[in-house]
C-alpha cells in the first residue's frame, strides 16, 4: 500500500501505550494495530515453572524478525497473520489474526525503539512517560487481574527483570521519540495534539 504510515507507541510496561494507541485507533475506522506484546516468542518447549523465570523484558524473548517482517509486508499491501499470546501460559495459541494493509498502522510495545532495524520503520516515534510507582501499581493490579499472577510473582518478576531491563533498554529508547507523552495515556492536552497531528497527516496521506 502506497504511503502507509507506521506510528510507534513505545513506553514503560503500564505507562499506558495501549490508552494511547486505542485513542490513536479511534480516530477512524481501518487503523490497525501491531503489539510488540504478540510476537513474544512460544515457550511451549518450557516447563511451565521455567517459563515463568524468563525474563521478558530483554529484547531477546521478542520475535523481532517477526515482527519487523510483518511490517515489510504491510508495507508493500500485503496482509499478515498476526501471532496471538496468551500470558497466563507463556506461550502463542493456534489461532493467528489476519491484519489487513492499512492507511494507518500503530506498532506499540516497549522495546520498539531499541531495535534499530525497527526504529527506522516508524514514520513517527511517540513515547509515553509515566512514573515508575503509577506504573508499577498498575502492573500489580493488572497483572493479578488479567494476566493470571499473584501479587509475590509480579513483585519478583519486577525486582529481577522489568525494572532493571526498563533502566538498561527501555528508558535509555527515550531518546529515540519524536514526541514525549508526560505522565500516561490520559493526558488530554498531549493526547489531543497528537491526533490532531494525525488527522492531518491522514487526510494528506503522506508525512509532512
Ligand atoms: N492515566 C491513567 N490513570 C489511571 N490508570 C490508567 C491510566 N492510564 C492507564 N491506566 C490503567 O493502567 C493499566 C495499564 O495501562 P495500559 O494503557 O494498558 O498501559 P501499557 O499498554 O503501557 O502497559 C490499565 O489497566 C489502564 O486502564
Ligand atoms: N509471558 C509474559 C510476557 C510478557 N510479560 C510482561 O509484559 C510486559 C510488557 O507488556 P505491557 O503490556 O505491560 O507493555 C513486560 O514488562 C513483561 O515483563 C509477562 O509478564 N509475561
Amino acid at each position: 500500500m502506497n504511503n502507509c504510515i507506521f506510528v510507534g507507541v513505545a513506553g514503560g510496561t503500564g505507562s499506558g501505550k495501549s490508552t494511547v494507541s486505542h485513542e490513536l485507533m479511534n480516530i477512524k475506522k481501518g487503523i490497525v494495530q501491531l503489539e510488540q506484546d504478540a510476537y513474544y516468542k512460544d515457550l511451549k518447549g518450557l516447563s511451565v515453572e521455567e517459563r515463568a523465570k524468563t525474563n521478558f523484558d530483554h529484547p531477546d524473548s521478542i520475535d523481532f524478525d517477526l515482527l519487523i517482517s510483518h511490517i515489510l509486508e504491510l508495507k508493500k499491501g500485503n496482509a499478515i497473520e498476526r501471532p496471538v499470546y496468551d500470558f497466563t501460559t507463556h506461550s502463542r495459541k493456534k489461532e493467528t489474526i489476519r491484519i489487513e494493509p492499512a492507511q494507518l498502522v500503530i506498532v506499540d510495545g516497549i522495546l520498539i525503539f531499541a531495535i534499530p532495524e525497527l526504529r527506522k520503520l516508524l514514520d513517527m516515534k511517540i513515547f509515553v512517560d509515566t512514573d515508575d510507582d503509577e506504573r508499577l501499581l498498575r502492573r500489580i493490579e493488572r497483572d493479578i487481574k488479567e494476566r493470571g499472577r499473584t501479587f509475590e510473582s509480579v513483585k519478583e518478576q519486577y525486582l529481577k527483570t522489568v525494572k532493571p531491563m526498563h533502566l538498561e533498554f527501555v528508558e535509555p529508547s527515550k531518546r529515540y521519540a519524536d514526541v514525549i507523552i508526560p505522565r500516561g495515556g490520559k493526558n488530554r492536552v498531549a493526547v489531543n495534539m497528537v491526533i490532531a497531528k494525525m488527522k492531518r497527516i491522514l487526510q494528506k496521506g503522506h508525512m509532512d
